[in-house]
């Protein structure tokens, strides 16, 4: 079995890419399939945190410097997801290439059928990497111009790497200034919108309890966007319908409760 290999990536710092990478992990996991996350965001660190792993000893900076093995950086995430978190200070990162971190890829998935790699903001070295080591890139972006040209340099760099990218998450989009319609974003950036995920103070909530939002709060409305683009991803039904009769039934309780009678 070999894992297919999607590459989150933005161009813009705090787009969402490590909130969309740890949700569509967990989503992935939930619904059976073997899946993988790799933090490759130098320095920040940060999907270990989003689960409670800040006391994790050994990452994938360990890995690649030589100091450690790819099993002693693979930890248990939410439904059975595999994490690789990364170090806050990767030199051995940064002085590897992509074949380096393909090998240590190759031994880690073995029996893996989803990987997912959170990449580093901006147009770096850092950033080449986990571009060139994926079978396809999603670009998470927010309904703003800078963020619309940051990605539109990562596409062209992902393209010249010979990549290709999958599709566009649209993160945040009600932000308050939003300066780009969602019906814009595919035409602008060229590439075909997989998922628009709304604004929602559920994702922030989650973060503080270290419990992706498609497990603490299934029924919101960002968790049902990323659970319904992972079941694309699965090539499974999303189950919409159960989602809608459940909150039905609920406002149906309520009104009962309230109201008495049928
Ligand atoms: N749809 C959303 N609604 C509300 N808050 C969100 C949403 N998406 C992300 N956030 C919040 O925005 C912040 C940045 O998100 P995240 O860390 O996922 O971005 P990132 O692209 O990985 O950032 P970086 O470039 O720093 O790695 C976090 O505090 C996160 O909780």
């Amino acid at each position: 079995m070999t894992a297919r290999v999607y590459t989150i990536a933005s161009g813009k710092g705090g787009t969402g890419k490590t909130t969309a990478t740890l949700n569509l992990g967990t989503a992935l996991a939930m619904l059976g399939k073997k899946t993988m996350v790799l933090d490759a965001d130098i320095g920040m660190a940060n999907l270990g945190l989003l689960i409670g792993l800040e006391k994790s000893k050994i990452t994938l900076h360990e890995v690649l410097s030589g100091s450690a093995s790819i099993n002693e950086a693979i930890y248990e995430g939410p439904a059975g997801l595999r994490v690789i978190p990364s170090g806050l200070s990767l030199r051995g990162f940064q002085n590897s290439d992509p074949d380096r971190l393909k090998e240590v890829m190759a031994s880690a998935i073995d029996g893996i059928e989803f990987l997912l790699i959170d990449a580093p903001a901006g147009i770096s070295k850092d950033g080449v990497i986990p571009l060139a080591v994926a079978d396809k890139v999603i670009l998470v972006v927010n309904p703003e111009l800078s963020s619309m040209a940051d990605a539109l340099k990562t596409k062209a760099l992902t393209e010249m790497l010979g990549r290709s990218v999958e599709g566009i998450i649209l993160n945040r989009a009600e932000l308050e200034k939003t300066e780009i319609n969602s019906n814009k974003v595919s035409e602008l950036l060229g590439a075909k919108l997989l998922e628009i995920i709304p604004e929602d103070a559920n994702i922030r909530r989650s973060a503080a309890f270290k419990t992706p939002i498609v497990i603490r709060a299934p029924k919101s409305p960002a968790a049902i966007a990323f659970s319904r683009l992972a079941a694309q991803m699965a090539g499974t039904k999303f189950q919409e319908n159960n989602s809608k009769e459940e909150k039905e039934s609920f406002v149906d309780r309520l009104a009962r409760s309230i109201f008495g009678g049928k």
